[in-house]
């Protein structure tokens, strides 16, 4: 099927693919803001994340496509209407829960030990993490602040511990891209999104661009 792609949308898919890891994930619990959601889904992508939760037991939004520029098409979205049900299909898949809050004495970004497969929550934008995901949490991590301000946007959060934890995690020996079946089942995923139509390909194939 990638044959019908041309040479440098090939070698784009190539090369992010194999940046791409699910040692790591992302869940959002219930926040209000369409923009926050689709900038933490863009920032998923551009640090590798391949699978994101979204989940929205009091909020049922559409995601912001304008915002997350497309990157909704390449990241795998997992939506859930319980954070109960969130938590226990991650906890499933192996991953283990840490909540990102300002509060109290966490674990420093500095600190946080890569090597566990890790979902990190983040929370709404006035209240933060409910208690049921707190509750929940097999650790806690905080971004060191030093000035007068509460907290950080989410979506800033979120791209300060990805960045950080992502390239923290490609300095280790650790296993973290995806299985060659995994990529390879990516890859056509992908295909079959960029290829709108037939005639597409039909034309493709006669414009000599394949
Ligand atoms: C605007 S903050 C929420 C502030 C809220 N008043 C609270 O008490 O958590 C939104 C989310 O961003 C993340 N966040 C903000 N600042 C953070 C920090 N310094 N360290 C870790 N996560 C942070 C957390 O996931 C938080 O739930």
């Amino acid at each position: 099927m990638e044959c019908f792609l041309t040479k440098s949308r090939r070698d784009k898919f190539a090369k992010v693919i194999a940046q791409r890891t699910s040692h790591f994930t992302v869940a959002t619990e219930d926040v209000y803001q369409l923009h926050n959601t689709s900038a933490v889904i863009r920032s998923c992508d551009v640090f590798g994340i391949q699978e994101v939760s979204i989940v929205e037991e009091q909020n049922t939004k559409r995601i912001d496509r304008e915002i997350a520029m497309g990157a909704q098409k390449w990241v795998d979205l997992n939506r859930y209407h319980s954070i109960k049900s969130c938590i226990e299909d991650l906890k499933q898949k192996g991953y283990q829960i840490v909540a990102t809050t300002p509060h109290g004495n966490n674990c420093d970004l500095q600190d946080f030990d890569v090597s566990k497969k890790s979902c990190f929550f983040f929370g709404r934008e006035t209240e933060g993490l409910s208690e049921e995901v707190l509750n929940a949490a097999d650790c806690y991590l905080k971004i060191p602040m030093v000035g007068f301000t509460e907290s950080l946007n989410i979506s800033v959060s979120a791209a300060i511990i990805l960045q950080h934890v992502t390239s923290k995690l490609k300095r280790t020996a650790i296993d973290w891209q995806l299985s060659e079946a995994e990529q390879l089942k990516k890859r056509l995923q992908w295909c079959q999104k960029t290829i709108k139509s037939y005639d597409e390909i039909v034309e493709r194939f006669y414009n000599n661009k394949v």
